[in-house]
């Protein structure tokens, strides 16, 4: 990988360039507090926000970057479908409600949040056709595993290109990494940080130390050299800022590998085969 700064951005299959670097705003509150996160993140150089209807901030996301100085265009913004919107009409009508929250004509990247069982290939069928009238720059999925990809893969006329997945050093899912590197679908970390949790494991500890940075910049370096997209979450202008000096040192080869070892297939959030939301 060879990006130097916020800027640096992963291509996808139909050659959108998406910042390798985000800000994530689950938990984060509306109001005034998703409005200080994201314009502190833009002024910092951030320029992907990754929110979701469910997170029911969207209205800050947008007035934070309506207010900010720089162009729309150059800002990158995810937001998701929630499970219970899933079906045809009822995506498109909760595209138009998050698009009018946002306070913008079109989105970067629209994600079906989970793969609710019996839904999911009537909702891409949906974001197919946003896709197609340009109201949205790219279209993929979020918690879906490989056997997801490959039974919508049936279905579609578009593939996703993009995986947004939990992703850190204890769930590595190294072989859909590799499934989605396969078949040009961008992998998307979520809840990088293990939402706090990096700060308990000795190694990240240990490594961090070797090449003087904090364990959250070690990790969120891990990501880019994984070629993973990562969007933690800060609402402290401070954090916000020192997550994203990660362009300035290299993890080598073999520290890579001790952190991939870090795997326990361990995760915080749902199980994508066995969710009840
Ligand atoms: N598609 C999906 O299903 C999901 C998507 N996501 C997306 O991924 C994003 C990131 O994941 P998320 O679950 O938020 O968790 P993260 O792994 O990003 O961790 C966030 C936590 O880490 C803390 N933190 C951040 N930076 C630092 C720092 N430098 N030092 C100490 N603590 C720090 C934050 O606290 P503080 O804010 O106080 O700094 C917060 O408690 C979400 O915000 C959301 O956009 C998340 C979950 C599921
Ligand atoms: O993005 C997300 C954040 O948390 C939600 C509620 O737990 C999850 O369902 C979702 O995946």
């Amino acid at each position: 990988m060879n990006i130097t700064d916020l800027t640096g951005t992963a291509q996808l299959a139909n050659g959108l360039q998406m910042p390798y670097f985000g800000l994530g705003v689950f938990q984060t509150k509306e109001g005034q507090e998703v409005i200080d996160s994201v314009t502190y993140a833009l002024d910092a150089g951030y320029r992907h926000i990754d929110t979701a209807a469910v997170y029911q901030n969207e209205e800050g996301v947008g007035l934070a970057i309506d207010n900010h100085k720089t162009d729309r265009k150059d800002i990158f913004i995810t937001t998701k479908v929630w499970n219970a919107d899933q079906g045809y009409d009822s995506t498109l009508k909760a595209f138009d409600t998050s698009l009018r929250k946002l306070k913008t004509d079109y989105l970067d990247l629209y994600l079906i949040h989970w793969p609710v069982k019996g839904k999911y290939k009537e909702t891409w069928r949906a974001l197919e056709q946003l896709y197609a009238d340009g109201r949205v720059k790219a279209i993929g999925v979020s918690n879906f595993l490989q056997h997801h990809l490959e039974d919508l893969f049936h279905a579609a006329k578009v593939l996703p290109m993009v995986n947004q997945m939990e992703f850190h050093p204890y769930l590595v899912q190294q072989a859909l990494l590799d499934f989605c590197r396969q078949h040009h679908i961008q992998y998307e970390a979520w809840s990088p940080l293990m939402q706090g949790k990096v700060f308990n494991v000795p190694l990240l500890k240990t490594l961090a130390e070797k090449y003087g940075v904090t364990i959250t910049q070690l990790v969120l370096r891990w990501d880019l050299q994984k070629d993973v997209v990562t969007i933690p979450k800060s609402v402290q202008q401070q954090r916000i800022i020192a997550n994203a000096e990660v362009f300035n040192f290299n993890i080598s080869p073999e520290d890579m590998a001790a952190i991939d070892g870090l795997d326990r297939k361990e995760r915080i959030g749902p199980d994508p085969d066995n969710f009840d939301f």
